[in-house]
């Protein structure tokens, strides 16, 4: 039940089941000192009545049992602290790895439904509050309980009216707190929102921070930004305001039950129908008994919004995975698009391809081509599986590709993105990425092909030169180039070519094409170039429009047919 409550592992579900025994024990074991001053205290009265030695014989016994009830503290506590914090430590850490890992296998839908602020609050916030409420307040909640179960039988059973004067303000005070419980998860929620919309915005302010800067709107901009800082602070001190209130209340009613149990206590000694003994022995217990439940209640809250947290993460956990078999049975390399249908949402109502259908040779140059939006990189992104089609079949040599693993199947691709993603490193290892045992002399290889040298060269450190937060020193042509090197160390015998050359001027284009062009002889291309000149090179071109295939042919083909394909070649050549 736990770990499906908490969304932990087998270890951290058994884990968790001792810390809450050995909290339970602990906070049983530290009631017995109470019994143990009132055997001794009966001993000493009972000795003055009879006129005796007051714990004649008896000293041993009261030392041996209180040494061995400090002892069994002591280890009752290191083992609930064992258990807890190192391993929720365990346990969290696994978790990132767990989330991590499920999000390699989640398709590109999941992400491009939730934004990135969300996603890091849920791997690294979600994974930090988990791992301080499982290491403390799960354990002390559930500990306390059980003592608490253990203790209100016991005193139920020795005298029930006392018992009730003890018991009743507990029950009171724990239903306030689950009472606020709704508004206090709904505050959490508000705040956590509140967060990650601040978050979003400084992220969005320092990334665009030189667009922000020369634009017109600036004032506007950061009086946005502000309203969304301030909004975090008022939600966060609404937020500390109603569990705070809650606790005052809930710990004043707690406190009752002293009164409760002075008063009743009295009024029944009086009477005759309590022992002072007895009554002094609730005395005691109701002065011990609120302590833990006092801590407790500080700690709900935090539980409360650890639920929130761990809504969030089955979330991530029940999202289906890109699964598939882990070899590719293809013969070839031909890519083929068979009657496919997709769209990025469900809600929209058109589909971004509507029955695409063509064939991309090994060993062509295959130009996806149209108007800004027809689709090109959807089928680009479609060919590599990052998103699964909604109908119809993409084959790669004949193997489904819905059917092969994700990893596996992108052995086979080496791409060149409109975006290209170049890290805080040398370029000599922004280039490795597209091989990592690729040795240095691979590494210059394959910059050389893609016309890299020459401005490597030009770098204070050459190809030890660490190139900035996503490439920032580096002109865009120049990304570009570094992400074409390492698509040709790849060497996969796929390519995918989306605006490889769109930074280029012309002069660097016509160069990388014709390195292109030797070096990928033999595997199948998809080329998505503006450019007509880069097209015209292709040895088949796929005309798209509004998501259909609206002419398919060699350039030369297309042209004598002076459809829009022609059209659009004409239109750019007047341009060029
Ligand atoms: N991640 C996405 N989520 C939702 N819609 C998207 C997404 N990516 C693209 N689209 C939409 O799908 C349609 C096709 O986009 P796609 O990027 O494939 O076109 P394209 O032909 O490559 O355009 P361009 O030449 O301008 O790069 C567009 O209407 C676009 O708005």
């Amino acid at each position: 039940m736990l770990k499906k409550l908490f969304a932990l592992s087998d270890t951290g579900a058994k884990n968790l089941k001792l810390g809450i025994i050995s909290s339970a024990f602990y906070n049983l074991l530290v009631m017995f000192p109470v019994g143990l001053l009132m055997m001794a205290l009966g001993d000493i009265l009972e000795a003055i009545k009879s006129g005796k030695q007051p714990m004649q014989g008896k000293t041993l016994f009261y030392i041996a049992a209180t040494i061995i009830l400090f002892l069994l503290i002591f280890l009752a506590q290191w083992i609930q602290y064992r258990q807890t914090y190192t391993a929720s430590y365990k346990e969290s850490s696994k978790r990132r790895i767990a989330l991590a890992e499920k999000m390699k296998k989640l398709p590109l839908s999941f992400f491009a439904k939730k934004d990135l602020a969300n996603l890091t609050t849920t791997i690294m916030g979600d994974c930090t509050s988990l791992e301080m409420t499982f290491s403390n307040a799960i354990p002390t909640l559930f500990g306390t309980l059980i003592m608490f179960l253990v203790i209100s039988i016991s005193l139920i059973v020795m005298d029930y009216r006392m018992g009730l004067c003890i018991l009743l303000p507990a029950f009171l005070a724990a239903i306030v707190l689950f009472a606020a419980r709704k508004g206090q998860q709904k505050a959490d929620l508000r705040c956590a929102n509140a967060k990650r919309k601040a978050y979003d915005g400084v992220q969005e302010f320092l990334d665009n921070i030189q667009e922000i800067k020369s634009s017109s709107r600036q004032e506007e901009y950061l009086i946005g930004l502000e309203n969304k800082l301030e909004d975090v602070v008022k939600l966060s001190f609404k937020n500390e305001l109603l569990p705070g209130s809650v606790l005052a209340a809930s710990q004043f009613i707690l406190r009752l039950g002293l009164v409760a149990v002075l008063i009743t206590g009295g009024i029944l000694v009086s009477k005759g129908s309590l022992s002072l003994m007895m009554f002094l022995l609730f005395l005691l217990i109701a002065g011990r008994i609120y302590d833990p439940f006092s801590s407790v209640f500080m700690l709900l809250a935090e539980i409360f919004s650890a639920m929130v947290s761990i809504k969030r993460m089955k979330e991530i956990e029940k999202t289906p995975e890109q699964r598939g078999q882990k070899s590719c049975p293809n013969k070839g390399y031909d890519i083929v698009f068979d009657n496919v249908r997709f769209k990025y949402s469900k809600d929209e109502d058109k589909n971004v391809l509507d029955g695409v259908s063509f064939r991309a040779c090994q060993g062509e140059v295959t130009a996806l081509v149209g108007p800004s939006g027809c689709g090109k990189s959807t089928v680009s992104k479609l060919a590599a599986r990052f998103w699964d089609v909604d109908s119809g079949k993409i084959t790669l040599g004949g193997a489904d590709i819905s059917k092969i693993e994700p990893e596996t199947l992108f052995k086979n691709f080496a791409i060149v993105f409109q975006d290209v993603m170049l890290f805080d490193e040398s370029v000599m290892e922004n280039i490795r990425l597209g091989r990592k045992d690729a040795t240095d002399e691979e590494v210059i290889a394959a910059a050389k092909a893609a016309l890299c040298e020459e401005f490597i060269q030009r770098l204070p450190d050459g190809y030890n030169t660490n190139i900035g937060e996503n490439g920032s020193f580096l002109s865009g042509g120049e990304r570009q180039r570094i992400s074409i090197a390492r698509a040709l160390l790849k060497n996969a015998p796929v390519i995918l070519l989306d605006e490889a050359t769109a930074s280029m001027d012309a002069e660097s284009e016509t160069l990388v094409q014709e390195a292109l062009s030797t070096l990928l002889s033999g595997k199948t291309v998809l080329v998505i170039a503006h450019r007509m000149r880069t097209v015209a090179r292709a040895n088949k071109v796929i005309f798209l429009k509004d998501g259909k295939v609206a002419e398919t042919g060699t350039p030369q083909k297309l042209l004598q047919k002076n459809g829009l394909f022609a059209a659009l070649y004409k239109a750019q050549g007047l341009k060029n």
